[in-house]
């Protein structure tokens, strides 16, 4: 797909044609002989990554926390779920932008923040940030990430042919996923990046205060920040380098990086979690932009959000990777809709594997979904090309199921289109 072709003729403006994607990838082959870069199916895509990386970076990915129980039941929990197609209904021109806190973004589908990066593909943050820019999707700036937040927009707005100071819609979509450091001091200064940015939205994560038990990378002994990697946005920071230079008689970050990625760690995953109190600081640091919190499991803690003022959620169990035990993410989804979805704007991730999975969040009640791992597996498997033709091939799957379900707009999405059937068993596919 070559970006941005079709005018929708809804005000003139341009919209890339997800569907078309499909047959490009048929003329590609037919015509030139040309494979896509990776595998297009979603059963192989894992098998493509873990040949092209190394063991530890692909088990980091791959892993569950535990035995990785959360991991397969948010899989088993989409497979509960069965679309009703329904025939002879207006289904083109396909719309799939969804409007998030007063702004409209071309899809229901957001690059869920994912750390270090470049750990997995030497393209990094930026490879993925500029796949997403080619098709409209918003990329999450991890706070773990291995590129300087200014870096990554640059160049996804420079692959625009926008420049990060230009103010409007040419410029890359993208959001701001904190983890939440212990000094305020810090924290404003890295929010205040974040804006200065062109970042719309922050996203919390808050299920991440502490880290987890991840039997792969305890026997790999693979810890990104004990190698100093995702510390990019920290050791960038003037406010953090400053209080390292404080505590260590002057230092540099860059004199002393184990030292330094320790003193990060601590501010970020010190193992102490905030209070609901606390998001009036983060409220006062971010001003009136959309805050969103991420890693809502319970109704009660969607209706703190609520309480607290905050405009939105996400309800994940971070792909599986912090409880193990966890609830499937998809099995609550509907409970909170229900509680809080006419004042909070309620997002899904964890398990997100297909265009079809993605409907089935959207009708029950998400008003967009973050896809974190076939993302990443593209990227190790094949770079911004990889990350692009996943993120592209889930697009039109989207477009192409949609049309399937004789549905036209993301917003006609409901549960009507759903039937609940447990048939027991397991997961046959790897998926
Ligand atoms: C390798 C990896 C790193 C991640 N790093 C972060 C992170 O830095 N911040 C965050 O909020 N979530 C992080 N996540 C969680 C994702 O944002 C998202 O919740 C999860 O990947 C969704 O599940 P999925 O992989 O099944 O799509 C990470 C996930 C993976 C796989
Ligand atoms: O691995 C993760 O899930 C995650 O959130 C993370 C945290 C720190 C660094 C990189 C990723």
């Amino acid at each position: 797909m070559s970006g941005r072709q079709r005018k929708d003729g809804d005000g003139g403006e341009e919209r890339p044609p997800y569907g078309q994607y499909q047959l490009d990838l048929y003329a590609q082959a037919m015509v030139g002989g040309n494979k896509p870069v990776v595998t297009t199916d979603p059963n192989k895509l894992e098998q493509a990554a873990r040949q092209a990386m190394s063991p530890e970076a692909f088990n980091y990915v791959f892993g569950g926390a535990g035995e990785q129980a959360t991991m397969h039941a948010n899989r088993l929990a989409f497979r509960q779920w069965k679309l009703i197609p329904r025939m002879l209904r207006p289904t083109v021109p396909r719309d799939l932008r969804v409007k998030l806190f007063g702004k409209t973004y071309d899809t229901p589908l957001l690059m869920a923040p994912v750390g270090v990066q470049a750990a997995y593909h030497p393209d990094g943050e930026k490879g993925v940030a500029t796949a997403c820019a080619s098709l409209g999707v918003p990329f999450i700036y991890s706070t773990a990430a291995t590129t300087p937040l200014e870096d990554v927009a640059a160049a996804a707005d420079a692959s625009l042919g926008a420049s990060s100071s230009s103010a409007g819609a040419s410029r890359a979509p993208r959001w701001f996923q904190l983890y939440w450091p212990l000094d305020d001091a810090i924290t404003a200064s890295l929010l205040g990046r974040a804006r200065a940015a062109g970042c719309d939205v922050l996203v919390v994560t808050l299920d991440t205060f502490t880290m987890s038990w991840r039997p792969l990378d305890l026997d790999a002994g693979y810890l990104p920040f004990a190698r100093g990697e995702g510390n990019a946005l920290g050791f960038s920071d003037p406010v953090f380098r400053r209080k390292f230079a404080a505590h260590f008689d002057g230092d540099a970050v860059e004199d002393n990086v184990a030292m330094a990625s320790r003193f990060w760690l601590a501010e970020v995953f010190s193992g102490h979690a905030h209070r609901w109190e606390d998001l009036a600081t983060l409220r006062r640091l971010w001003g009136d932009g959309p805050i969103v919190l991420k890693g809502i499991l319970s109704v009660q803690d969607a209706e703190m959000a609520a309480r607290y003022g905050v405009d939105g959620i996400v309800v994940s169990n971070h792909g599986g990777r912090q409880m193990d035990g966890a609830v499937p993410s998809l099995e609550v989804l509907p409970e909170i809709v229900d509680a809080v979805g006419h004042r909070l704007t309620v997002l899904f991730d964890s398990g997100i594997r297909t265009g079809v999975d993605v409907l089935k969040a959207l009708a029950l009640g998400a008003k967009a979904v973050l896809v974190g791992r076939p993302v990443i597996y593209g990227l190790g498997a094949a770079g911004t090309d990889g990350a692009r033709h996943v993120l592209a091939g889930l697009l039109a799957d989207v477009d192409q199921s949609m049309g399937l379900a004789g549905v036209q707009r993301v917003s006609e999405l409901n549960r009507s289109i759903l039937r609940r059937i447990n048939y027991g068993g397991d997961v046959k596919s790897s998926l």
